[in-house]
């Protein structure tokens, strides 16, 4: 199906930092602690500025003022206490914010792949792979300029340029006035360009996201994309997407740029102002001539949190645009979720049933199962036929619950596959897919995927079961080979039985597979086979067959037609019938 991409929810206005807030979890002290440092460290840099300004110009003005080395000392001892903790404080902030930002960032990745798995596959089946892949790692990775970078100065921008506020109304209201306008100016010149900067935050991570997808998309498509000659055709599109990647980046470097104009231009007419207004006081004599360069020094230490803070809020809008995408996942409603805690008491007896069984993908869609009834009896082997949009691999979605019917019930044991917990359901079934993806983990551990603590004897087991063993020993690695991303150094049918050994170990009573439909080579096709045989034993399973050997081994063929069961039997009874299985054995089938 088409994948599309799902655009970041729309924020409610007001709540642009709280998401992010809400992601510090257990790690908020810490960060506590980092801002506290800074603020510090701004406070010192202002005292030290102020204090050294104040011994600077008494010592040149000493002799008209009469001011002795002894009067200096106490100014002296104090820049001699201020200059440990002016190293002290910034090492600390970077230090316990970076900390801090790293464990968020690790435990926000640790709930992204959580969602991911909550979320399988009813939504992700929406989105395409390489667009979540950029928001758990690069989207999360974003957040970090916001933790480490952006937090903690945000609050001393605020806090600092106040207490200098203050202190220079101490030495003349006169000149806190003249500070005031620019400050105010910094202050609202986010707050002016944030719209823009929102729409342009959200539209350069969305980009960037899509690039991502493309370049995956083409990664994984490669073989497909030689063989068709259409290479140069997705170069294009990978091309176009850099494009308005770039043109995204180019207005959000506009805005920016305006912004550090702005920044600039405020800071120097501020600091002017408060030199000019400090003259005239001097002049004026309402300031001491000692504290000229005192209420100079500290209007200039005012800007520097300021400053820094704008230099990062001018990237906050890629921030909070990354955060609504990390939330939008983390937000999104499962498709299935637990309605019980634990699963019904006692033994549970390996017995599948669909009793009128109704399910549409999404409302307005039409049914793709329009009340379909079939029985699995322990032990009994069912092959599901049809043609292709029949609903079989819906049937085996709705046992899997991966989604919930719409009306009827898929019972196990006779009870509501939803009066399990989702994890109890998953012991009880295994699937085997058609496209098997094995993970770049030696063999071993693809095959005790489904049981971490199996020994190797246990795997080797499963594996001579699966007719797995031969070739797996045949590998110069064996066990411990890689099979490579996807599993593209294994043919499809070695993939396949690994598939049905790691269902061999995991051992659950209900089988759920899915019969591939390419076409392996006779003898590849005899080894699946006989594997497949291996893992029914005794076991109920239910097998969306495309094989005429795998349907005639069957105990019983249920054939589908547009979501409904068309008619059901043995294959010989069916084949007496001479209806719609007779037909699909004649166009469909015939050939394999
Ligand atoms: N994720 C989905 N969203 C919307 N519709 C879907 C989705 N998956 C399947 N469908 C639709 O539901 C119907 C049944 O599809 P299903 O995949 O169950 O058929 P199938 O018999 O398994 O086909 P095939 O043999 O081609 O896999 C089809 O009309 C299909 O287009």
């Amino acid at each position: 199906m088409t994948a599309t991409t799902v655009a970041p929810a729309a924020r409610p206005r007001g709540s642009r930092f709280g998401p992010l807030l809400a992601l510090l979890g257990p790690h908020r002290p810490l960060l506590l602690i980092a801002t506290a440092s800074g603020i510090a460290h701004h406070l010192v840099v202002l005292a030290s500025a102020g204090v050294g300004a104040w011994v600077v110009s008494s010592a040149i003005t000493g002799a008209a003022t009469g001011a002795t080395a002894d009067d200096l000392r106490p100014g002296l001892v104090l820049l001699g206490l201020l200059l440990p903790l002016l190293a002290l404080t910034p090492w600390l902030e970077s230090y316990l914010a970076h900390v801090a930002a790293f464990r968020v960032l690790a435990d926000v990745r640790g709930r992204v792949y959580a969602a991911f798995e909550r979320l399988a596959p009813g939504y992700l089946l929406q989105r395409r792979s390489g667009d979540l892949g950029s928001t758990a790692i690069s989207d999360v990775e974003q957040l970090e300029l916001w933790f480490a970078h952006t937090l903690s100065p945000l609050i001393s921008a605020v806090t600092v340029p106040a207490a200098a506020l203050t202190a220079l109304g101490v030495f003349h209201p006169a000149l806190a006035a003249a500070l005031a306008p620019a400050l105010i100016l910094l202050a609202l010149l986010p707050a002016w360009l944030r719209r823009r900067a929102a729409v342009q935050g959200a539209r350069l991570r969305s980009e960037l996201g899509e690039l991502n997808a493309e370049a995956v998309d083409t990664l994984q498509g490669l073989r497909e994309l030689l063989t068709s000659g259409a290479g140069p055709r997705q170069l294009d599109r990978l091309r176009e997407q850099d494009d308005r990647l770039l043109r995204a980046r180019l207005a959000h470097g506009r805005r920016s740029g305006l912004e550090h104009a702005v920044t600039n231009a405020a800071t120097t007419l501020g600091l002017l102002a408060v030199l000019v207004t400090a003259a005239l006081l001097v002049a004026a004599g309402g300031l001491e001539p000692a504290f000229f360069p005192v209420a100079v020094v500290l209007a200039a230490a005012t800007f520097a949190p300021v400053v820094a803070v704008t230099d990062v809020a001018r990237d906050i809008n890629l921030v909070t645009a990354a955060g609504d995408r990390i939330m939008t996942i983390l937000n999104a409603p499962a498709p299935v979720t637990d309605q019980v805690t634990a699963p019904p008491p006692g033994p549970v007896e390996a017995r599948v049933r669909f009793e009128d069984v109704r399910f549409r993908y999404a409302p307005g869609l039409p049914e793709a199962l329009g009340g379909v009834t079939f029985e699995l009896a322990p032990g009994e082997t069912v092959a599901l036929v049809g043609r292709s949009g029949a609903g079989k691999s819906t049937c085996a979605s709705l046992l899997l619950r991966m989604w919930d019917v719409t009306a009827g019930a898929v019972t196990v044991g006779g009870h509501d596959v939803r009066a399990f917990p989702q994890e109890d359901l998953r012991r009880l079934i295994t699937l085997v897919p058609q496209d098997v993806h094995l993970f770049d983990i030696s063999l071993r551990d693809n095959i005790r995927l489904g049981r971490p603590d199996a020994t190797h004897e246990d795997v080797e087991a499963a594996a001579r079961a699966a007719h797995a063993h031969e070739f797996i020993t045949a590998l110069p690695d064996g066990y411990d080979t890689l099979p490579g991303e996807l599993g593209a150094r294994l043919s499809g049918g070695q993939r396949q039985r690994i598939a049905i050994a790691r269902a061999l170990l995991k051992d659950s009573p209900i089988l759920v597979m899915d019969e591939a439909v390419s076409n392996l080579d006779a003898e590849s096709e005899q080894e699946v086979a006989a594997a497949m045989a291996a893992a029914r034993r005794d076991r109920t399973t239910l097998v969306i067959a495309h094989r005429l050997s795998t349907i005639r081994t069957a105990d019983r063929v249920v054939v589908l037609e547009d979501g409904r069961v068309a008619e059901s039997g043995t294959h010989a009874e069916l084949l007496a019938r001479s209806g719609p299985y007779t037909q699909l054995l004649a166009t469909q089938l015939g050939d394999r």
